[in-house]
Order: C-alpha cells, then structure tokens, then sequence
C-alpha cells in the first residue's frame, strides 16, 4: 500500500499520526463529469461526451467503492458499451496490481503491471492515492474520474441515449435527490467510510467513536427500513446501492477484520432481509464476489492481519427469501 509524490511511487501506509490515530479518507483528485453531449459537468472540464466505446472502468472486485459502479454498469445495461479490467485482489507494496497473465486481472488497454501507472499517463506529477474505481477516457488518455459517488451518477443518466441502455431507471431522480443525498450524507460517513474509520484506527477511542457512531445508524437503518421497503420510500434509489456495497461485506470482513463486532448484519431482521432483497435484484449477484472480497482485506492489509491468514467463514444464506415484497 502506498501513494504517489509527484508521479514516485512511495511504499508508505496510512498517516494516522497527525490526526490522533484517526483515520482519514483523502477526497479524489479526477472529478470531470461524462455529459450526454459533452458539456461541462457539475466539476472540472468538459469534452467528455457519452459514446459507445470510449471509456473504460478500472476496478477491484474487493473494493465497496468501485463495487458501486459496477452495479450501476450492469443494471443501466453499460457492459456493452463501458469495457472494464479488474485488478488482483492483493494489494501489497506496489499498491493495486494487474496480472498479464491472468485474463481476469489484465490491463486490457495498455497491458501496465501497476495501476499507479495508469495515474502518471493520466497526470506525470500526480501526488496522491491511487484508487480504485477509475474511469478512463480511451480517446484522450485520460482520468475523467476517480471519485465513485460521481461516476455512478454519470452512469445513472449520462449514457441513456446509447443502444439498450435502460434509460427507464432512474437511481436519482431529481424529486427525490433530496432526500437521497441526505441519507447518503449519514451512511457515508458513519457506515460506507465509518467501518473504515474503525478498522483503520489507530487509537482506541478513535476507533470506539467510529463502532458507536457505525452502530447508532445501524439501529436508525433497522427502524427505517422496517415499514418502508427501501431508503428513501418504495422505490430503489442510489442511496440503496450505496450502502449495499458496505453491508454485503459487513459479516465477512468488517464484523471481524475491521472489529464492528456488536453484532453481524445476519443480527438484525430487518437490515439482512433488505441485503438479500437488493442482492437479488437480477444481474446484482454477478458483481460480487466474495473470495476476492475476503482476499484482498485479509491478505492485504498486513498491519492489521500479519499472518494473511484468510477465514473460511462465514456461511451467507444470500439467497433465502426476504419476504418485503409486502412493504412496496
Ligand atoms: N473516494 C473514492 C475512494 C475509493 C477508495 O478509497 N478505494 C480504495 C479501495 S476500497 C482504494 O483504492 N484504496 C487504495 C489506497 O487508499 O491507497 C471513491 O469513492 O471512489
């Protein structure tokens, strides 16, 4: 693990020191925006016009955040026109990884053994982490985005007037992006980045303030969702697939690796019935996988599991009926 200073890679772990042993995550420095035509997006520079073909997505199949755009790719229908390569699950001294000669972990573009490198193609003197998702401009050989939150809004609307796209759905609905972004605000901080405040703490009372805060919105999320089918009412929106990505780890990894361990998801009725509910939505199974999910966390991060010992466990029943067709 480790970050580039002035396009150098540097092998170097998270700096807890500065801030007490609290763990804080550095914002995305690529933010255009990918426009139906092209335009401008709410940041950065336009010139980014949605067409078939012309971008492509760097993901980890471990990473919640990449796992976000990801789903969105399948369920807006993008695969055909947004092509994607998925790095090896072990993140080690080198950052992530590609594998040349596994066609599952190759660099499809530019066949590089280092995603740091294909930052540097992007800006020569990039000085920051190296993340996954990426989403890359083929034509001008370029980052339009390495900021999630973004690209799955950009893949939610930008490419609807492509071939098959499923224009139809629509995660954020402008009379609803109220509401969504607040919970997204809540569940960003206190559980999509909360369990890695707490796994990533380096201070006991820094990590016990992320466990309490993390639990606090579990308990708001079970009484929430136990009378309405969804987040924000009956209708599935971005907010739902944002915190899907975070709970669908939560009893693999984050109940153990990372020590929110009052209790599993499985714990709680309501919340685990809602998980098998959104990962049975059609083509949503597809995009997780959980060996690579346990790998990367357990293997990876050393610090914190220096024996890289993987668990076996645990048993997940995603596929048990969740009965809330009764709530929409
Ligand atoms: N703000 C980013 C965060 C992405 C992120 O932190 N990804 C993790 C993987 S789960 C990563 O690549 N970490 C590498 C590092 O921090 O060096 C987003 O949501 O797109």
């Amino acid at each position: 693990m480790g970050l580039l200073v002035d396009g150098k890679w540097q092998d170097k772990w998270y700096d807890t020191d500065k801030t007490g042993g609290k763990f804080e995550r550095e914002s995305a420095r690529f933010r255009n925006w990918v426009t139906d035509d092209g335009r401008p997006g709410p940041d950065g520079d336009g010139g980014f016009a949605a067409e078939s073909g012309r971008y492509h997505l760097y993901v980890s199949m471990a990473c919640p955040w990449a796992h976000r755009a990801l789903v969105f790719r399948k369920l807006k229908a993008l695969e055909r026109h947004i092509s994607v390569s998925v790095v090896s699950p072990d993140m080690l001294k080198n950052g992530w990884e590609f594998l040349s000669d596994h066609e599952a972990h190759r660099d499809h573009l530019y066949d590089s053994r280092f995603l740091h490198q294909i930052y540097t193609k992007a800006a020569a003197d990039y000085t920051g982490r190296v993340t996954v998702p990426v989403l890359w401009d083929k034509h001008q050989e370029t980052i339009v985005s390495n900021e999630s939150a973004e690209i799955i809004r950009m893949f939610n609307s930008a490419f609807n007037d492509l071939e098959g796209v499923r224009a139809d759905l629509d995660f954020s609905p402008q009379s609803l992006r109220e509401d969504i972004d607040l919970v997204n605000e809540r569940i960003y901080h206190t559980v999509n980045n909360g369990v890695y405040k707490a796994g990533f703490a380096t201070a006991q009372d820094k990590y016990e303030q992320a466990y309490d805060e993390l639990f606090e919105t579990l308990d708001w999320l079970e009484q929430r969702l136990s009378d309405q089918r969804y987040l924000v009412g009956d209708q599935l929106t971005e907010a739902d697939w944002r915190l899907f990505t975070t709970l669908i780890r939560f009893d693999a990894v984050y109940f153990g690796h990372f020590k929110c361990n009052r209790n599993r998801i499985a714990d709680f009725p309501v919340l685990s019935a809602y998980l098998r509910d959104l990962y049975q939505v059609p083509g949503v199974a597809d995009t997780v996988d959980m060996g690579q999910i346990k790998r990367h966390y357990y293997f990876s991060h050393t610090m914190i599991n220096p024996t890289q010992v993987v668990p076996k466990g645990p048993a997940l029943d995603l596929e048990a009926p969740h009965g809330r067709d009764r709530l929409s």
